[in-house]
């Protein structure tokens, strides 16, 4: 492993903010740590940069114990959410910053300042001061810093919170391509989902200072482990039922049936909006039950809709809509909802 995070925990006064984290990340790994505010996301990447140091446990670098290691001795790449570049600095200057500290030789600078600015697409950027700059270029100034040196890891936290939304898309695609391109080895923090779905290879879900589960995006949306990471990554209808005999009674749906293994007692099922049908695709589906349209919201290529259920409770439901398609139901409408058994994900735990 490249990185490998063990056990570490880290208070202040009263608050936990990390509570045992265990991570392991692969050499050429895209790794993003998700988590709501104040689940311990920036406390540990500080730990891994050296700017925190742990109560327990360690900090491994290419096998290397840096527990204790000065940020400086740790070879790590770091992209803030706001910007850091010296104001009155240039930005050939700023990416030469880290090889200046390195007392690189000056031919050796220049070659590698030149390469960072165009593998982040700034050449000829590179005598402008960062005011000159709007805010992607500032984000790229910084990225371009942050690798210029060749890093063992590049830790990013947020880099692209302040950046609105069109740029924050073409931003998260560049990054993308350039770490697959020169495979490094990326530790990334976002609170935001949407984005660690585009971005990562693995992505370990925090909550509270705890690893909640870590695996490839598909997993983590299609089988969460517990309650909080199907709550926190994507929308989800979750639905409290009681097991018996391998199948499941479930308020406004009847029976359904389980997979083989599942224990009698209460359980937990997940089912992701995009899963239901409404109104006639709804008569193929093996569950059916009914519910009344309270909203509908239209989103272009799909529709919303916030069905209230017979039995009570309330689903989402997620259609995907041609161009030419009719409005799928009006509010205030009962329409027939069905799912197939096979979407259906016990929440194992909580
Ligand atoms: N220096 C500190 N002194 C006291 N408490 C701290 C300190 N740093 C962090 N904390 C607390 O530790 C917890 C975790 O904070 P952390 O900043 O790591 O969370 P986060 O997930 O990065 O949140 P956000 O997304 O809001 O940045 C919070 O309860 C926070 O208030």
């Amino acid at each position: 492993m490249e990185l490998s995070v063990k056990g570490i925990v880290r208070r202040f006064g009263q608050v936990v903010a990390l509570g045992g984290v265990d991570l392991d990340v692969a050499e050429g790994e895209f790794l993003t740590i998700l988590g709501p505010s104040g689940s311990g996301k920036t406390t540990l990447l500080k730990t891994v940069a050296g700017f925190e140091i742990p109560d327990e446990g360690r900090v491994l670098l290419g096998g290397e114990d840096v527990t204790l290691a000065p940020p400086r001795r740790r070879d790590v790449g770091m992209v803030f959410q706001n910007y850091a570049l010296f104001p009155h600095m240039s930005v050939a200057q700023n990416v030469a910053f880290p090889l200046e500290m390195r007392r690189r030789p000056r031919e050796e600078i220049a070659r590698r300042v030149a390469e960072a600015l165009r593998l982040v697409e700034l050449e000829g950027y590179g005598e402008r001061l960062p005011r000159q700059l709007s805010g992607g270029q500032q984000q790229r100034v910084a990225l371009a810093r942050a690798i210029v040196f060749g890093p063992r890891l590049l830790l990013l936290d947020e880099p692209f919170g302040a950046l609105d939304r069109k740029l924050r898309e073409a931003l998260q695609l560049e990054v993308r391509r350039l770490q697959r391109r020169l495979r490094l080895t990326t530790l990334f923090i976002t609170h935001d989902q949407e984005e660690a779905l585009i971005m990562s290879d693995r992505i370990a879900v925090m909550d509270k200072g705890r690893i909640e589960q870590v695996g490839p995006p598909g997993d983590l949306y299609a089988r969460p482990a517990t309650r909080f990471v199907a709550d926190f990554l994507g929308e989800s209808n979750l639905l409290d039922g009681a097991a018996r005999n391998r199948s499941a009674s479930i308020p406004g749906f009847g029976a359904v049936p389980l997979p083989a293994g599942q224990p009698d007692g209460p359980v937990t099922l997940l089912l992701r909006p995009e899963a239901l049908r409404v109104a006639a695709d709804a008569a193929a589906m093996p569950c059916r039950g009914q519910g009344r349209v309270v909203e509908t919201v239209f989103l272009g290529q799909s529709a919303k809709l916030r069905l209230a259920l017979d039995g009570g409770g309330e689903v989402l439901a997620r259609l995907s809509l041609r161009p030419s398609d009719p409005p799928p139901a009006r509010e205030g409408e009962t329409v027939a909802i069905g799912f197939a058994p096979e979407d259906l994900h016990v929440v194992p735990r909580g």
